[in-house]
């Protein structure tokens, strides 16, 4: 099946196309934000959902069982750069914010928020001095964004002269900083997340999936971070459950398209599979 900004490309997608059409009803659509539903910009602040994605969920989610966005932005801060509380047809979505720790659903407006856990706060002010010190030091760090997320913090070279130079340079300083406070690194486009060890996409979705129990699956992905949903794809599909892992393709991540079963390309990619999901089921 081929369409102009999206394909399948294994016989699990074609599987999950086939078997959408009769039973979305016990479907669940899971997306990461970042880079699938919100275009990349250079300021974190300035996402938005893709408008074209925006109308789609919003039709097919009356007709699914369950829809999630597995992200890594907390919960918060989807609500509000996604404008999700104001939008209709979405009261089967469930929000699971930094990597799912944190927890917000449309249906209730139930939210869960743990406790900060200890070490970022210090690891935080010590990154200030680490930066401060590579200045001093004539390192040009100028276009580096630091991201305070509370829980986590995101170290951002998109916007330096060369960001990927920069981020080789920080990678160790910034991995030294996260084990001395037991905190992990998680690297994505052009960020280094720095987080409490507290699980990762794929147990986010296993605890969605043990919970909704859904006959066919699919989640949407385009950064490292959603590796681990799609590895759990990957079992529920050796298990029998129809799964088709979803990649929103770039240039700054090919890797992920030797895991795609069907592929986009890029955030408007997924809005035309998505405009594609909403026709089959008109
Ligand atoms: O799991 P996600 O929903 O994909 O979130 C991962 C990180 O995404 C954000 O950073 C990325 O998007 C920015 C805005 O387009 C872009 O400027 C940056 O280069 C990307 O890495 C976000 O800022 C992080 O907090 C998320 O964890």
């Amino acid at each position: 099946m081929d369409d102009s900004l999206w394909r399948t490309t294994t016989s699990h997608g074609e599987s999950f196309m086939k078997a959408f059409v009769e039973r979305h009803g016990e479907a669940l659509l899971a997306f990461d934000f970042d880079g699938t539903l919100a275009p990349i910009v250079d300021d974190p602040e300035d996402s938005r959902l893709h408008e074209g994605s925006a109308a789609a969920l919003a039709q097919l989610g009356p007709e699914v069982g369950r829809m999630a966005i597995v992200t890594g932005r907390g919960v918060d801060a989807v609500r509000r750069l996604g404008g999700l509380d104001d939008r209709q047809g979405l009261d089967c979505l469930v929000v699971l914010g930094q990597y799912g720790v944190e927890r917000w659903d449309a249906a209730t407006g139930e939210v869960r928020h743990p406790d900060v856990p200890s070490g970022v706060a210090e690891a935080w002010d010590e990154l200030q001095s680490l930066v401060g010190g590579l200045e001093s030091s004539g390192v040009d760090v100028e276009g580096l964004y630091l991201e305070d997320k509370q829980r986590a913090f995101g170290v951002h070279t998109r916007r330096a002269k060369n960001p990927q130079a920069l981020m080789e340079l920080l990678e160790d300083p910034v991995r030294r900083l996260a084990e001395r406070h037991d905190l992990q690194v998680e690297p994505g486009r052009f960020v280094l997340e720095v987080r409490a060890a507290s699980g990762d996409k794929g147990d986010a979705l296993r605890e969605l999936v043990e919970e909704t129990r859904p006959s066919l699956v699919a989640m949407v992905g385009d950064d490292l971070g959603d590796i681990p949903a799609f590895e759990v794809l990957e079992e529920l599909q050796g298990a029998g459950t129809i799964c088709a892992r979803v990649v929103s393709g770039s240039t700054e991540q090919s890797v992920l398209q030797g895991h795609a079963d069907i592929s986009c390309d890029g955030p408007d990619g997924v809005a035309q599979w998505l405009e594609h999901l909403v026709g089959r089921i008109a």
